[in-house]
Protein backbone atom coordinates (compact mmCIF):
# COMPACT_ATOMS: atom_id res chain seq x y z
CA UNK A 1 0.00 0.00 0.00
CA UNK A 2 1.87 3.83 -0.62
CA UNK A 3 2.05 5.32 2.60
CA UNK A 4 0.87 8.99 2.96
CA UNK A 5 3.20 11.68 1.89
CA UNK A 6 2.89 13.18 5.42
CA UNK A 7 1.50 11.85 8.42
CA UNK A 8 1.85 13.05 11.99
CA UNK A 9 0.49 12.17 14.99
CA UNK A 10 0.35 13.93 18.22
CA UNK A 11 3.35 16.30 17.08
CA UNK A 12 3.99 18.76 19.27
CA UNK A 13 6.93 21.33 19.85
CA UNK A 14 7.46 24.06 22.42
CA UNK A 15 10.20 26.36 23.34
CA UNK A 16 10.29 27.15 26.76
CA UNK A 17 6.71 28.50 27.70
CA UNK A 18 5.88 28.84 24.10
CA UNK A 19 3.57 25.99 22.46
CA UNK A 20 5.14 26.54 18.74
CA UNK A 21 2.38 23.21 18.00
CA UNK A 22 0.38 21.40 19.74
CA UNK A 23 -0.28 17.81 19.21
CA UNK A 24 -0.67 17.84 15.45
CA UNK A 25 -2.69 15.28 13.60
CA UNK A 26 -2.66 15.38 10.08
CA UNK A 27 -2.34 13.43 6.98
CA UNK A 28 -1.17 14.20 3.27
CA UNK A 29 -2.08 11.65 0.34
CA UNK A 30 0.29 11.28 -2.36
CA UNK A 31 -0.47 13.16 -5.08
CA UNK A 32 -2.22 16.27 -2.93
CA UNK A 33 -1.47 20.15 -3.39
CA UNK A 34 -1.96 21.01 0.49
CA UNK A 35 -2.17 24.31 1.01
CA UNK A 36 -0.72 24.87 5.04
CA UNK A 37 -2.20 27.93 6.12
CA UNK A 38 -2.54 30.54 9.07
CA UNK A 39 -0.91 33.70 10.49
CA UNK A 40 2.47 34.76 11.45
CA UNK A 41 3.33 32.84 14.36
CA UNK A 42 1.05 29.46 14.03
CA UNK A 43 3.15 27.07 13.87
CA UNK A 44 3.67 26.52 10.16
CA UNK A 45 7.40 26.51 9.29
CA UNK A 46 8.05 24.82 12.89
CA UNK A 47 5.96 22.03 11.48
CA UNK A 48 8.37 21.88 8.13
CA UNK A 49 11.49 22.05 10.21
CA UNK A 50 10.03 19.22 11.89
CA UNK A 51 9.25 16.86 9.01
CA UNK A 52 13.40 18.17 7.83
CA UNK A 53 14.97 16.92 10.74
CA UNK A 54 15.67 20.28 10.89
CA UNK A 55 14.54 20.74 14.85
CA UNK A 56 13.06 18.08 17.02
CA UNK A 57 9.98 17.19 18.63
CA UNK A 58 8.89 17.62 21.71
CA UNK A 59 6.79 14.79 21.81
CA UNK A 60 4.20 13.14 18.89
CA UNK A 61 5.67 11.25 16.08
CA UNK A 62 5.67 11.35 12.16
CA UNK A 63 6.50 9.61 8.40
CA UNK A 64 7.45 11.21 5.36
CA UNK A 65 6.90 9.07 2.41
CA UNK A 66 6.58 6.09 4.84
CA UNK A 67 10.26 7.23 6.49
CA UNK A 68 10.60 8.36 9.95
CA UNK A 69 12.38 12.14 9.53
CA UNK A 70 14.28 11.76 12.38
CA UNK A 71 16.18 8.68 12.06
CA UNK A 72 15.61 7.65 8.32
CA UNK A 73 17.16 11.34 7.29
CA UNK A 74 18.99 10.53 4.14
CA UNK A 75 15.88 7.90 2.63
CA UNK A 76 13.79 11.32 3.59
CA UNK A 77 15.53 13.83 2.40
CA UNK A 78 16.28 11.68 -1.17
CA UNK A 79 13.34 12.12 -2.32
CA UNK A 80 11.98 15.91 -0.95
CA UNK A 81 12.61 18.41 -2.28
CA UNK A 82 12.62 21.72 0.06
CA UNK A 83 11.90 25.19 -0.66
CA UNK A 84 12.38 27.09 3.31
CA UNK A 85 11.11 30.10 4.40
CA UNK A 86 14.53 31.47 4.82
CA UNK A 87 17.24 30.57 2.12
CA UNK A 88 20.91 31.67 2.39
CA UNK A 89 22.82 31.67 -0.62
CA UNK A 90 26.59 30.88 -1.13
CA UNK A 91 27.60 34.39 -2.26
CA UNK A 92 30.14 33.73 -4.48
CA UNK A 93 28.84 30.38 -5.96
CA UNK A 94 26.87 30.96 -9.21
CA UNK A 95 23.22 29.96 -9.89
CA UNK A 96 24.87 26.83 -11.85
CA UNK A 97 26.84 25.51 -9.42
CA UNK A 98 23.80 26.01 -6.16
CA UNK A 99 22.19 23.62 -8.69
CA UNK A 100 24.91 21.46 -9.06
CA UNK A 101 25.56 20.87 -5.73
CA UNK A 102 22.19 19.69 -5.01
CA UNK A 103 22.24 17.25 -8.12
CA UNK A 104 25.52 15.63 -6.74
CA UNK A 105 24.28 16.03 -3.43
CA UNK A 106 20.73 13.91 -4.96
CA UNK A 107 22.41 11.89 -7.72
CA UNK A 108 19.96 13.52 -9.88
CA UNK A 109 20.95 14.29 -13.57
CA UNK A 110 19.34 17.35 -13.82
CA UNK A 111 19.82 19.86 -16.76
CA UNK A 112 21.02 23.19 -14.22
CA UNK A 113 19.67 25.30 -17.16
CA UNK A 114 16.80 23.66 -17.83
CA UNK A 115 15.86 23.82 -14.00
CA UNK A 116 16.59 27.73 -13.71
CA UNK A 117 14.53 28.74 -17.51
CA UNK A 118 11.64 26.89 -15.35
CA UNK A 119 12.48 29.49 -12.74
CA UNK A 120 12.81 32.37 -15.09
CA UNK A 121 16.56 32.74 -13.64
CA UNK A 122 18.14 31.21 -16.99
CA UNK A 123 19.87 34.40 -17.79
CA UNK A 124 21.67 34.48 -14.37
CA UNK A 125 23.36 31.31 -14.50
CA UNK A 126 26.46 32.34 -14.32
CA UNK A 127 26.18 34.95 -12.08
CA UNK A 128 26.96 34.89 -8.54
CA UNK A 129 24.15 34.43 -6.00
CA UNK A 130 25.71 37.24 -4.20
CA UNK A 131 24.35 39.60 -6.15
CA UNK A 132 20.83 38.03 -6.40
CA UNK A 133 17.83 40.11 -5.20
CA UNK A 134 15.72 38.60 -2.78
CA UNK A 135 12.89 37.69 -5.54
CA UNK A 136 16.02 36.06 -7.62
CA UNK A 137 17.62 33.89 -4.57
CA UNK A 138 13.45 32.99 -3.41
CA UNK A 139 13.71 31.56 -7.34
CA UNK A 140 16.78 30.14 -7.01
CA UNK A 141 15.71 27.83 -4.10
CA UNK A 142 12.53 26.93 -6.15
CA UNK A 143 14.69 25.63 -8.59
CA UNK A 144 16.70 24.04 -6.47
CA UNK A 145 13.86 21.94 -4.82
CA UNK A 146 12.87 20.71 -8.53
CA UNK A 147 16.06 18.56 -8.66
CA UNK A 148 15.85 15.10 -8.64
CA UNK A 149 11.81 15.16 -9.51
CA UNK A 150 10.98 14.63 -5.91
CA UNK A 151 7.93 12.62 -5.21
CA UNK A 152 7.04 15.09 -2.23
CA UNK A 153 7.73 19.21 -2.51
CA UNK A 154 7.76 21.31 0.34
CA UNK A 155 7.30 25.25 -0.59
CA UNK A 156 7.45 27.41 2.87
CA UNK A 157 6.38 30.69 2.24
CA UNK A 158 7.08 30.38 -1.84
CA UNK A 159 4.43 33.35 -2.47
CA UNK A 160 6.63 35.49 -0.09
CA UNK A 161 8.34 38.39 -1.22
CA UNK A 162 7.94 37.53 -4.85
CA UNK A 163 6.20 40.56 -7.75
CA UNK A 164 2.95 38.95 -9.53
CA UNK A 165 4.82 37.35 -12.40
CA UNK A 166 6.92 35.14 -10.01
CA UNK A 167 3.57 34.42 -7.85
CA UNK A 168 1.86 32.82 -11.17
CA UNK A 169 5.28 31.11 -11.85
CA UNK A 170 5.19 29.01 -8.47
CA UNK A 171 1.31 28.64 -9.25
CA UNK A 172 2.52 27.02 -12.72
CA UNK A 173 5.58 25.24 -10.68
CA UNK A 174 2.71 23.64 -8.08
CA UNK A 175 0.50 22.73 -11.06
CA UNK A 176 3.11 21.15 -13.58
CA UNK A 177 4.34 19.16 -10.11
CA UNK A 178 1.55 18.59 -9.18
CA UNK A 179 0.67 17.07 -12.87
CA UNK A 180 3.93 14.97 -12.63
CA UNK A 181 2.49 13.09 -10.07
CA UNK A 182 4.33 15.06 -7.14
CA UNK A 183 2.72 15.70 -3.73
CA UNK A 184 2.82 19.05 -2.98
CA UNK A 185 2.68 20.75 0.29
CA UNK A 186 3.23 24.56 1.15
CA UNK A 187 2.75 26.81 3.67
CA UNK A 188 1.29 30.72 3.68
CA UNK A 189 -0.23 32.98 5.43
CA UNK A 190 -1.09 34.85 2.09
CA UNK A 191 -4.27 33.41 2.02
CA UNK A 192 -5.39 34.31 -1.36
CA UNK A 193 -3.10 33.13 -3.17
CA UNK A 194 -4.22 29.31 -2.58
CA UNK A 195 -7.75 29.13 -3.19
CA UNK A 196 -6.67 28.34 -7.49
CA UNK A 197 -3.82 26.11 -6.18
CA UNK A 198 -5.36 23.59 -3.26
CA UNK A 199 -6.63 20.61 -3.29
CA UNK A 200 -6.83 20.66 0.36
CA UNK A 201 -6.21 23.20 3.03
CA UNK A 202 -5.12 23.13 6.91
CA UNK A 203 -5.58 25.79 8.77
CA UNK A 204 -3.48 26.64 11.86
CA UNK A 205 -3.75 29.16 14.14
CA UNK A 206 -1.83 28.94 17.52
CA UNK A 207 -0.34 25.80 17.13
CA UNK A 208 -3.49 24.09 16.58
CA UNK A 209 -5.19 22.83 13.52
CA UNK A 210 -8.23 23.87 13.67
CA UNK A 211 -10.00 23.48 10.69
CA UNK A 212 -9.11 20.83 7.16
CA UNK A 213 -10.78 19.99 4.03
CA UNK A 214 -11.73 21.15 0.47
CA UNK A 215 -12.32 24.20 -0.08
CA UNK A 216 -16.26 24.12 -0.89
CA UNK A 217 -16.49 21.36 2.22
CA UNK A 218 -15.10 24.50 4.15
CA UNK A 219 -17.29 27.06 3.14
CA UNK A 220 -20.20 24.58 3.96
CA UNK A 221 -18.69 23.92 7.63
CA UNK A 222 -18.93 27.67 8.02
CA UNK A 223 -22.31 28.44 6.34
CA UNK A 224 -20.26 30.92 3.80
CA UNK A 225 -21.39 31.21 0.05
CA UNK A 226 -19.62 29.85 -2.30
CA UNK A 227 -17.95 32.71 -3.36
CA UNK A 228 -16.03 32.98 0.18
CA UNK A 229 -12.35 33.48 -0.17
CA UNK A 230 -10.14 31.52 2.27
CA UNK A 231 -9.62 34.59 4.34
CA UNK A 232 -13.23 34.84 5.02
CA UNK A 233 -13.10 30.71 6.09
CA UNK A 234 -10.12 31.59 8.64
CA UNK A 235 -11.91 35.10 9.39
CA UNK A 236 -15.05 33.08 10.32
CA UNK A 237 -13.23 30.11 12.04
CA UNK A 238 -11.45 32.33 14.14
CA UNK A 239 -14.14 34.78 14.85
CA UNK A 240 -12.33 37.69 13.52
CA UNK A 241 -10.16 37.42 16.42
CA UNK A 242 -6.86 36.67 14.35
CA UNK A 243 -5.53 40.20 13.94
CA UNK A 244 -5.83 41.56 11.05
CA UNK A 245 -1.90 42.99 10.13
CA UNK A 246 -1.64 39.07 10.81
CA UNK A 247 -3.77 38.04 7.48
CA UNK A 248 -2.57 39.35 4.61
CA UNK A 249 -5.27 38.71 1.50
N1 LIG B 1 13.74 28.91 17.82
C1 LIG B 1 12.67 29.37 18.45
N2 LIG B 1 12.72 29.75 19.74
C2 LIG B 1 11.63 30.22 20.39
N3 LIG B 1 10.41 30.34 19.82
C3 LIG B 1 10.30 29.98 18.53
C4 LIG B 1 11.40 29.49 17.78
N4 LIG B 1 10.97 29.21 16.52
C5 LIG B 1 9.66 29.53 16.49
N5 LIG B 1 9.25 29.98 17.69
C6 LIG B 1 7.89 30.40 18.06
O1 LIG B 1 7.01 29.37 17.66
C7 LIG B 1 5.80 29.93 17.14
C8 LIG B 1 5.55 29.40 15.73
O2 LIG B 1 6.53 29.96 14.85
P1 LIG B 1 6.63 29.53 13.32
O3 LIG B 1 7.88 30.14 12.77
O4 LIG B 1 6.48 28.07 13.20
O5 LIG B 1 5.34 30.24 12.71
P2 LIG B 1 4.89 30.38 11.19
O6 LIG B 1 3.45 29.94 11.14
O7 LIG B 1 5.82 29.70 10.28
O8 LIG B 1 4.95 31.96 11.00
P3 LIG B 1 5.32 32.87 9.70
O9 LIG B 1 4.10 32.92 8.83
O10 LIG B 1 5.62 34.19 10.32
O11 LIG B 1 6.52 32.25 9.02
C9 LIG B 1 5.94 31.45 17.24
O12 LIG B 1 5.34 31.86 18.45
C10 LIG B 1 7.44 31.65 17.29
O13 LIG B 1 7.78 32.81 18.01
Amino acid sequence: MTPPAIETDGLSKQYGDVVALDELNMTVAQGEVYGFLGPNGAGKSTTINLLMDYIKPTSGTARVLGHDPWNDVVACHQRVGICPDRFETYESLSARRHLELVIDTKRADDDPRALLERVGLADAIERPAGEFSQGMEQRLALAMSLVGEPDLLILDEPFTGLDPHGVALVRDVVEAESERGATVFFSSHVLGQVDLVCDRVGILYEGDLIAEGTLPALRDTCDLSSDATVEDIFMRLTDGSAHAGEVDA
